[in-house]
Order: structure tokens, then sequence, then C-alpha cells
């Protein structure tokens, strides 16, 4: 698509680009983190785009499962074969924001990528990395995460498959002693991998040290069939990414090497002597570094849904505002406004918040290198909160975006439904978002107790900043709403860990009263993390330089997150005394006004995520906005249009209707 031709678009998106106040160019370098990764993001995509073999015969969703899995393994190896063939050499991982949108519906190889190499990097000393990253980097070797089992997903420390040293031949003897201990999830362990990174408890000499990382063979890898002692299967159709292979596992005493131990932070000598780490959860690091990387892959779908939702509310006329006028554009409704803008000012704050958390990332990792563990908590909590916010937000940013699109949102070719249920199952996946917020809050409590010791975690600091507790601002600079966010925090946490500690004054164990105040601590830790997205924010727009055009937009775009999320839990604000109910009134009626300002520039601030229209894969979101041509075009491709009489009519519908004559 030309974006230089007018002619070719609709003419209510010619309008909306051209009310653009703000140089585009300018904010989309800002999204993709500077205009060197701009450049490389449209190289990468450019690539991708032209090349006919990401084309697919017939929509996706009319395929069978077993087509749909095969044919998105073709355009997987064939992206990576790709990607490897290229001299400036893809870091995959680098650029893997670049890579949305090419594959529909996971892929089988996602996990390999984002879980199976990792573990290898984090998890492996330098002689197991030489015998196995190499070859899982060039795809000799594909691989998978295999922890969750049939009984235990969440509690790690519940997992049943089990790793048992025999010193007499130096093996571990790998087993699954039940049905509850079948492994069951891991994408791409189906079909796809012929190794995996297993989670299983170590048992040597008659002790048990809790589950620990084993990179395991599972198929030949001639023939690709499953090893003796090893059985294995897809688990079937989910609600989405049915790309993937999702898989079962099960073990019968099979043997492999004590050298197939992850060996990096924990070691089994040969005589089966355990040697335990520097931190008891460095064998948990490559979920850590995935909720890092989940973070900005929730920013990225709601830059999607929200794309498609604004330029569909611009295009899409209905019903009247001034009785007897034509009908308006659905984005000039009010509670249009509120559906979409809101999710466009989320992207940024996801955005900014993946950047400073992995900012974070780098620098614990740098000190855990010389043995520093100290900020590996820090690490957790902010990871294992942005992460559930991140996915919380995205799904229902994204659900909010299909609902704004009316019926035609609820069609697959508008690419909502598989956004949507590609995002959501990041709610779940990589820690189910209740159980890492309680590890949030865990963390609160324990930082709130221990204020006046100097751990060094920046982002618990406040808890000690008890005079902020009675201070309630009068200015509503945005600054202030930021404070408010903290005080709000704050409060909750000294409100919850009162409540706990009275419980366990009146006699109650604190595991039964931590289960009691379990609402409200999830509150802190939402409360907390929120403060922590508001802040960053704030201080990145702050502290950026722009132009004026750009810094209007991503300053307005900001004041409207801060408001919408004090509107949105406004009771926290009041009952700390942050703000008062006329606060909130005002700040509600600055919200309609900011959704006001910005309503002209929405369509130029998505053009500016620069998402191609091969990769949004939608017909209400395309760039030309000829949206009621492609959704005839589309429906045409449905297989019951083949023929006028489809076969089924003669087999069941003619003699039900020639039933009573
Ligand atoms: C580099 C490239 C990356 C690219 C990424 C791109 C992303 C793309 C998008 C996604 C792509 C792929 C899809 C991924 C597929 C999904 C794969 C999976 O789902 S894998 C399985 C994931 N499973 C889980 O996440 C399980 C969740 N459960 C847990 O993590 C743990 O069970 C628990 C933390 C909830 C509890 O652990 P437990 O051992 O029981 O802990 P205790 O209660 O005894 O102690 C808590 C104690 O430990 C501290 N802790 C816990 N975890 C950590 C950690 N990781 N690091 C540091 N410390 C940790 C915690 O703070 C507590 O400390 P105390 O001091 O005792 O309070
Ligand atoms: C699409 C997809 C892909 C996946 N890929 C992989 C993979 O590649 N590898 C892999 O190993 N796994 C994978 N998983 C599994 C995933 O990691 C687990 O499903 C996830 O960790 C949640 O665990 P669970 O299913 O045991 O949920 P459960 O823990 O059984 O959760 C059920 C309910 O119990 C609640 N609950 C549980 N414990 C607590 C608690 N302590 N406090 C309060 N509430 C609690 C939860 O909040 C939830 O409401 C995948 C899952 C999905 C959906």
């Amino acid at each position: 698509m030309d974006k230089n031709n007018e002619r070719e678009c609709n003419e209510d998106l010619i309008r909306e680009r051209r009310k653009c106040n703000f140089n585009i160019e300018e904010l989309t370098n800002i999204v993709d983190g500077g205009k060197a990764r701009t450049a490389r993001r449209r190289e990468i995509q450019r690539l991708l785009i032209n090349d006919p073999e990401f084309l697919d015969e017939i929509p996706q969703d009319y395929m069978s499962h077993e087509d749909r899995y095969s044919n998105e393994l073709r355009k997987s190896a064939h992206l990576m074969q790709k990607l490897a063939d290229q001299e400036s050499g893809h870091d995959i991982h680098q650029d893997i924001g670049a890579l949305t949108g090419i594959l529909k519906d996971g892929n089988p190889l996602m996990v390999h990528l984002s879980m199976f190499i990792p573990a290898i990097l984090g998890q492996a000393n330098s002689e197991q990395q030489e015998k196995w990253l190499g070859r899982s980097l060039r795809n000799e070797i594909i691989g998978t995460y295999a922890q969750t089992e049939l009984g235990h997903g969440t509690f790690v420390r519940g997992l049943e498959t089990r790793a048992t040293y025999d010193p007499t031949v130096e093996e571990f003897v790998l087993h699954t002693p039940t049905i509850t201990a079948t492994k069951w999830w891991p994408g791409g362990l189906g079909k796809t991998c012929n190794y995996c990174v297993v989670m299983a408890q170590l048992y040597t000499q008659g002790r048990c040290y809790g589950p620990h990382p084993f990179i395991v063979q599972l198929r030949d890898e001639e023939t690709h069939r499953s090893l003796p002692g090893i059985t294995l299967g897809e688990i079937g159709p989910r609600l989405g990414l049915n790309s993937n292979d999702n898989g079962f596992l099960k073990f019968e005493n099979h043997r492999i090497p004590r050298t197939n131990m992850l060996m990096k932070h924990s070691q089994v000598l040969k005589d089966g002597t355990y040697v335990k780490p520097l931190h008891n959860k460095l064998s948990y690091g490559t979920m850590m570094l995935v909720r890092v990387g989940i973070v900005g892959a929730c920013s990225r779908s709601l830059q999607y849904a929200v794309t498609i939702a604004t330029r569909y509310s611009a295009v899409r006329h209905q019903s009247e505002i001034v009785p007897g006028q034509p009908e308006p554009q659905i984005l000039d409704y009010q509670t249009q406004q509120y559906k979409v803008i809101p999710q466009i000012a989320s992207v940024f704050a996801l955005i900014f918040s993946a950047r400073s958390l992995s900012k974070i990332q780098s620098s614990v990792t740098a000190k855990l290198k010389d043995g520093n563990t100290d900020l590996l908590p820090e690490l957790h909590s902010l990871s294992s909160g942005l992460k559930a916010l991140s996915s919380s937000d995205a799904s229902w940013g994204v659900e909010v975006c299909r609902l704004a699109c009316g019926g035609h949102g609820y069609l697959a070719s508008s690419n909502l439904p598989r956004t949507y249920t590609g995002t959501t199952c990041a709610i779940t996946y990589e820690g189910e978002n209740t159980v890492l917020l309680l590890q949030v809050a865990r963390y609160l409590i324990k930082s709130y107790r221990s204020i006046g010791k100097e751990t060094g975690a920046s982002s618990v600091s406040y808890l000690a900043d008890q005079t902020s507790l009675a201070s309630s601002s009068s200015s509503f600079s945005n600054k202030a709403l930021v404070q408010a966010f903290k005080l709000s925090a704050l409060s909750l946490v000294a409100e919850a860990e009162a409540r706990l500690q009275k419980l366990c004054d009146m006699g109650q164990e604190f595991y039964h009263a931590w289960n009691y105040c379990s609402v409200l601590l999830l509150k802190c830790a939402e409360a907390h993390t929120r403060y922590y997205i508001c802040e960053k924010y704030e201080q990145t727009v702050d502290s950026l330089k722009a132009s004026e055009g750009v810094k209007n937009v991503l300053q307005s775009l900001c004041r409207l997150y801060l408001i919408y999320h004090i509107t949105l839990t406004h009771g926290d604000f009041l009952k700390c005394g942050a703000l008062t109910p006329r606060n909130i009134a005002v700040l509600e009626g600055e919200m309609c006004d900011l959704l006001a300002v910005l309503r002209p520039q929405a369509v130029s601030i998505v053009d500016a995520f620069d998402i191609p229209d091969e990769l949004l894969g939608s017909t209400l979101g395309c760039w030309d906005g000829n949206v009621y041509q492609r959704l005839y075009d589309e429906a045409l491709k449905s297989p019951l249009n083949k023929t006028d009489v489809p076969d089924a009519y003669y087999k069941y519908l003619l003699p039900l209707m020639k039933s009573s004559l």
C-alpha cells in the first residue's frame, strides 16, 4: 500500500490524517526505541512481507487442526532459514517484536526460541553451552521447556517428575510416577521438539533437593521417533494459540548422563554430592526472563488491537448525535473515545515500563555474574507484577477494542478474536497472575516490615516514606497524580500489614492470616505495580527530548492514563485521603476534555505504531480504510460459498423440510 497515495484511501481517514499536529516518524522512533531500531524493524518486516512463502493458501480459520500446525511449522522453518541467511546476522531475540503478526495463532518454535534457548543460556555451565547452545541456535536441535504437569503448574515445588541420581553409572533416572506427574502444556512438545529442558525433583544420596533443570533428548535425531522410555503427544485444541503443538510427556525410568543436569547454579558431583546454588531460586531464572519479555509482547498485542479499533472507528458511521444530521463517525461518540483512546495511552505505559524493567534485568544479570544475588527478589517482584498487569491490561484492552468494533469485531477476519485469545493466555502462562501478584504482596509486606534496613531495592523504598501518608496534595500536576498513586499503594500495604498483624495477635498462624487477607494483598500488589508504571510513564515523558508536538501528545496520553486509572480505582484514593470526592469529580471532567483533545490525533498516533497491513491482518484496520469491500471479499473465501447449495442441504435440511409432507 502506497501511503502517499490518498486517492486509494477512505475519505474519513484522509481527513483524520490531515489533522495530525505532530511528527509521526518521531513518535514511531520513540515506540521502537530509536531511529536505528525503526530502520532495523522495517528492514526485517520488508524482507518478510515481500516473501510469498509467508502467504496462506486459504485463511487459517478454514484449516484443520493438523493443517494449521503444519502450515505454521512450514512458515516458522522458512522464517528461521531466512533470518539465518541474512548477512547482517539477525538476533532473533532482539528482533522478536518485528516478527509479530507474521506467524498466526502461536507457532511450533515459539517456546524453543523464548524458553529453551534462554534456559540453556541461563542454566547451563560453559561446557554444556558449548555442547547445546550453538546447536539450538542453529536449529539443529529443537527444544521446549517442560515444567508444568497435569497435577501442578503454579506450585513448582509440588512437581512430581523425579530425577534420581545413580552414582554407579553416573546417570539420572527420569521417571513419571503418577498420571498427575505427566508433563502437560509445553509448547512444541507434542510433535516438533526433539529435546527439552525438564524441571524435575532432584534426588541424590537419598535426599530430595527440589526442582532442577535437566536437558533431555526426546526423539531420535535422524528418524524423529520418540526414544524408548519416553511417551509423547499433543494435548488438543485450545482457546487460542492453536498452531502450536502443546504436548504431554511421560518418562519410564529413562536414563540420561549426569552431565545433562544444567549445572550453572547447582551441581551433582560424580559421587552424588549436591552443591547448592548461590540463591535457591536461581533455577527459576528462565521463568523470570520470559516474564520480562511478556511485558513487551503485551504492548505489541495492544498496539495491533488499538490500531484496528481506532481506524475502524474513524471509518464507521452509525446513528446520530445531532438529530437529522448525517451519521457521525463512531469515534465522535465520547463513549467510543473512552473505549479506544485509553488503550492507546496504555500502549505507551507498557512500552516504557518494559524498557525500565529490562534495564533492571540487565543490571541484576551483570551483578549475578559477580556472584551478587541481592537484587534478585526485587527483580522477581517487579517482573511478576509487570507480567501480571501487562497481560491483564492488554487482554482487557484488546477485548475492549474488539467490542468497540461491534459485530464486525466478532469476525475472524478482523483479527481481533485471535489477538484476544493470543493475549489472554499470558494471564495464565508463565505464572498465573493472581499467584504472581501474591508473590509481589509477599515482597511488599516483607519490605514494609524491614523499613529502616537498607536493601538497595528501589521499587519499594517509598514504603519508608511514612510522612506522605498524611500529605494529601492540592496540586494536580502529573507528578502530583503519581504521588497520589504512591500514597494509595503505601496506604494499602500499611492496611494489609496491620490486618495481618491483628489476626496473628489474635492467635492465627501467619499462613492462615495471609490467606484470610489475600484479596486485600492482591490489591496492594496491583496498586504498587500500577504506581511503578505511572511513575515510569511520567518520568519518561517528562525527560524526553522531543519536538513540541510529540511531547504534547505524550503528555496528554500520560495524563489520560493517570486519570483513567484513578477513576477506575477511585475508592482507594478516597480511602487514604490522597484525593477528595471533589478532586475525583474534577479529574473525571478533565478526562473527558483529554479525550476530546486526543480524538483528532488518534488515527495519527496509531499510524505511528507503523504496523504494515500484511502483519496487521485485519479487514477492519487496514491503512486505506477500505473496510466494507475487504469484509465482503473475505466472506467469499468461506468454503460454504463454493456452491450455492451445500451438500448438507440434501443430507439433512431437505429430509426435515419434507418430513411433514
Ligand atoms: C531472552 C528472550 C526472551 C524472549 C521472551 C519473549 C516473550 C514472548 C512472549 C511469550 C512467548 C512464549 C510463551 C511462553 C509459554 C509459557 C511457558 C510457561 O508457562 S512455563 C511454566 C511457567 N510456570 C510458572 O511460572 C510457575 C509459577 N510458579 C512459580 O514461579 C513458583 O512456584 C512460585 C514463585 C509461585 C513459588 O515458588 P516456591 O518455590 O513455592 O516458593 P516459596 O513459596 O517457597 O518461596 C517464595 C520465596 O521465593 C522467592 N522467589 C520465588 N521465585 C523467585 C525467583 N524467580 N527469583 C527470586 N526469588 C524468587 C520469593 O520472593 C519468596 O521469597 P521470600 O524471601 O521467602 O519471601
Ligand atoms: C497457552 C499456554 C502455554 C503454556 N506453555 C507452557 C510451557 O511451554 N511449558 C510449561 O511448563 N507450561 C506451560 N503452560 C502451563 C502454565 O505455565 C500453567 O498453566 C500456569 O503456570 C498456571 O498453572 P496451573 O495451570 O497449575 O493453574 P492453577 O494453579 O491450577 O490455577 C487455578 C486457580 O488456582 C489459583 N491458585 C493456585 N495457586 C494459588 C495460590 N497459591 N494462591 C491463590 N490462588 C491460587 C489460581 O489463581 C487460579 O485461579 C502453558 C499454559 C498455557 C495456557
